[in-house]
């Protein structure tokens, strides 16, 4: 069996976004690459995590060709691929469908560095791309999913923001291994939450009103204080 030690580190990384909540039933995926072999360690598609086993992982090279395996390699292959011919620095991939990143995928929103906790981790917003036209969802779906990805980090280092929000869809997150890939994910859907409640809290703070202010200020401290506003 060819890499075993690659199989068990994204069999972990798999089953960690389980741990965390970040995926239900099969949703999401992990994969990672051996760049001296070129190739490429991926869940199956559509296995129950409990029973996911190093051996049910299926190896290809860098273009998808199944090299070892009798599963069904993850129907997000192709995008897993592509980011790694085109992000040459990452070693591990992963996919979650975590509710506070999904969400703002779904809204077409990046998530903003609101504080150090994101910054910590993401230099900048995390992006979001653009929604797949219909002629793309109606062609190579996954395939279009990750160009999509590329083209929206053209200028960005995927070394500095490794995650990408698919728009319409869920993130997609990187690292330099497969647990820093899942690592990673926990972190960016807890800097979502983060940042939804965030702006919620700011959203929903409309303010005391200048006439509910002068009634409750002035009544307590006399019609005499001022401080600065005409009363
Ligand atoms: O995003 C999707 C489906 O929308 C996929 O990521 C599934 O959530 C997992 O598919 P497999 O990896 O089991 O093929």
């Amino acid at each position: 069996m060819l890499l075993e030690e690659l199989r068990k580190s994204v069999l972990e990384a798999n089953l960690e976004l389980v741990r965390r909540g970040l995926v239900l039933y099969t949703f999401g995926n992990a994969s990672g690459v051996d760049r001296k072999q070129g190739l490429v360690v991926i869940k199956p598609s559509g296995v129950d995590y409990d029973e996911l086993r190093p051996e049910h992982m299926v190896v290809t090279d860098l273009n998808g060709k199944i090299v070892e395996g009798t599963l069904r390699p993850s129907s997000d292959l192709d995008t897993h691929t592509l980011l790694y011919r085109e992000f040459a620095d990452i070693g591990a991939v992963v996919h979650t469908h975590s509710e506070y990143a999904t969400s703002f995928a779904q809204a077409g929103m990046a998530i903003p560095a609101l504080g150090t906790t994101h910054a910590d981790y993401f230099y900048g917003s995390v992006p979001v791309t653009e929604e797949l036209t219909d002629k793309a969802i109606g062609g190579r779906y996954v395939h279009e999913t990750g160009l999509a990805i590329v083209n929206r980090f053209k200028g960005i280092d995927p070394l500095a923001v490794p995650a990408c929000l698919v728009a319409g869809h869920a993130p997609f997150v990187w690292g330099k291994t497969p647990h820093d890939a899942a690592h990673n994910a926990v972190v960016l859907e807890a800097v979502a939450r983060m940042a939804y409640r965030t702006l919620t809290l700011q959203a929903d703070c409309k303010g005391v009103s200048q006439a509910l202010l002068d009634r409750h200020y002035f009544r307590k401290h006399g019609a005499s204080a001022t401080y600065g506003q005409s009363c």
